[in-house]
């Protein structure tokens, strides 16, 4: 991995710009809580989502494909400003609401085949400040771990889902809740 496949800049918006989207896409946000098929039991995810993007992104995730919602004002002036800043090209965006600090993210990567094999993934967190850890896939010694404030911008690329598995660990004392939108190019 070179260093421009993880990049990550804390202070991409204002706390005032942060606490004022917050609010609004915790409200606006068709957020849902799923549930997948685990060693033959229902099992419910612990986190709420929601996807949105343009119509012909449909995207796998816990194991199911999903049909997007058409863009909201407020996630299209998001994505357009990524899209302006870092020369790249979005068309969907998947969002997540951790509720407090019992809502948490496995391991994974994100390699599904319509993502293409190097995806760019612009990840924005608001909210409360949680822990984000990577390690190797094939040496999972090696592991670090980064905090990712409300505000804060980090960019996945390259080989970073191909060498590196990332998860959001349970951080039971949290209460606030987080949420963080992750916006990528999806094959159609
Ligand atoms: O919540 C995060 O920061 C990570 C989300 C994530 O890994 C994903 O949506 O694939
Ligand atoms: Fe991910």
């Amino acid at each position: 991995m070179t260093e421009q496949d993880l990049q990550f800049i804390p202070h991409w918006q204002t706390a005032e710009q942060s606490e004022h989207r917050f609010q609004l896409l915790e409200q606006q946000l068709q957020w849902h809580q799923e549930s997948l098929m685990m060693y033959g039991k229902q099992v419910q995810v612990p986190r709420l989502v929601a996807y949105y993007g343009d119509e012909n992104a449909r995207y796998r995730y816990s194991g199911v494909w999903h049909q997007p919602t058409n863009w909201t004002p407020l996630l299209l002036s998001i994505k357009q400003m990524l899209e302006q800043s870092f020369d790249t090209r979005i068309n969907s965006v998947l969002c997540n609401l951790y509720r407090n600090g019992h809502d948490a993210m496995g391991w994974h990567s994100d390699n599904e085949a319509e993502l293409g094999s190097e995806p760019s993934i612009f990840s924005l967190s608001l909210g409360a400040t949680r822990f984000f850890d990577y390690r190797r896939k094939s040496d999972h010694s090696i592991k670090h771990r980064i905090q990712l404030n409300s505000g804060s911008l980090l960019i996945m690329r390259g080989q970073f889902q191909a060498l590196w598995q990332h998860q959001v660990p349970r951080q039971k004392r949290i209460t606030d809740p987080r949420i963080n939108l992750t916006f990528r190019y999806v094959y159609p």
